[in-house]
């Protein structure tokens, strides 16, 4: 039975260095476990500020790079290398720093890459990348030790936002077209594919998120996909003091 763990720390600074101590073990142990770890990564401004404390902490020299693989939750559809993409973004806090094969870096498409501006061609392809690293057991998707999220104002997590039709995919990947967020066209992993994951992390800091926290956590009239992204074993909630203001204890 999956367990849901709420964390709450000072701030966003606090919050960024206690998730990559967290990532860093859950690394660390999935090699020691099963020889190889297998992350899926968020966008966003707390994820890249996580990326960031990884690369200062000297534990993170216990790692193995080349036992990584990395994955993406969602990506805004944008040419390779444009400043808001989400790879670009993680790619600039601590990719570039770490000796990764090229092949173990899963981007999901840009809108300049193989399948141009098609954006349904392009989670098709992403979605062939997962079933190409999956187990032999005929399964689509490879194993995820940790799938981070971050949780939007609304309650968004990955590209899956309330009540947009993207939430209802039932394939591994999915085209998301007129965003409420900009930019308007994603690539995202559905929430089929989020809930496979061994253990899923949704991390918050800042006031703005308070509310959508307490609907994901203490439920409310109008659901939100965050409530609905848990992992297997385990689904943590990695709050700073504001994003947690609202929970009832
Ligand atoms: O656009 C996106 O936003 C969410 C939340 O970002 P944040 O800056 O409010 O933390 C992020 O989780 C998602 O990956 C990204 O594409």
């Amino acid at each position: 039975m999956s367990e849901t763990v709420v964390v709450v720390v000072p701030d966003a600074d606090v919050l960024a260095s206690a998730v990559s101590a967290r990532l860093v073990i859950k690394i660390i142990d999935a090699q020691a476990t099963r020889g190889w770890a297998s992350i899926v990564l968020t966008g966003g401004r707390v994820a890249a500020k996580v990326l960031r404390a990884v690369k200062e902490l000297p534990a993170s020299a216990a790692v193995d790079w080349s036992r990584v693989d990395l994955w993406w939750g969602d990506e805004r559809f944008l040419p390779s290398g444009d400043p808001d993409r989400n790879e670009t973004q993680a790619r600039e806090a601590l990719l570039d720093s770490l000796p990764l094969d090229p092949a173990q870096v899963h981007a999901m498409p840009p809108s300049d890459g193989p399948d141009g501006d098609d954006a349904k061609a392009a989670a098709a392809r992403y979605a062939r990348e997962l079933a190409a690293a999956a187990r032999p057991d005929g399964s689509e998707l490879p194993p995820f030790d940790v799938l981070m999220l971050g949780v939007g104002e609304d309650g968004h997590v990955a590209s899956l936002f309330p009540g947009h039709p993207g939430l209802s995919e039932t394939g591994t990947t999915a085209a998301v077209h007129d965003s409420p967020k900009p930019p308007p066209t994603r690539v995202t992993l559905t929430m089929p594919t989020i809930r496979t994951a061994d253990e899923v992390w949704l991390i918050a800091a800042g006031p703005d998120k308070a509310a959508a926290v307490r609907t994901a956590i203490e439920g409310g009239a109008d659901p939100v996909p965050a409530a609905s992204a848990t992992g297997t074993s385990k689904t943590l909630f990695l709050l700073d003091t504001a994003a947690a203001a609202d929970l009832s204890r």
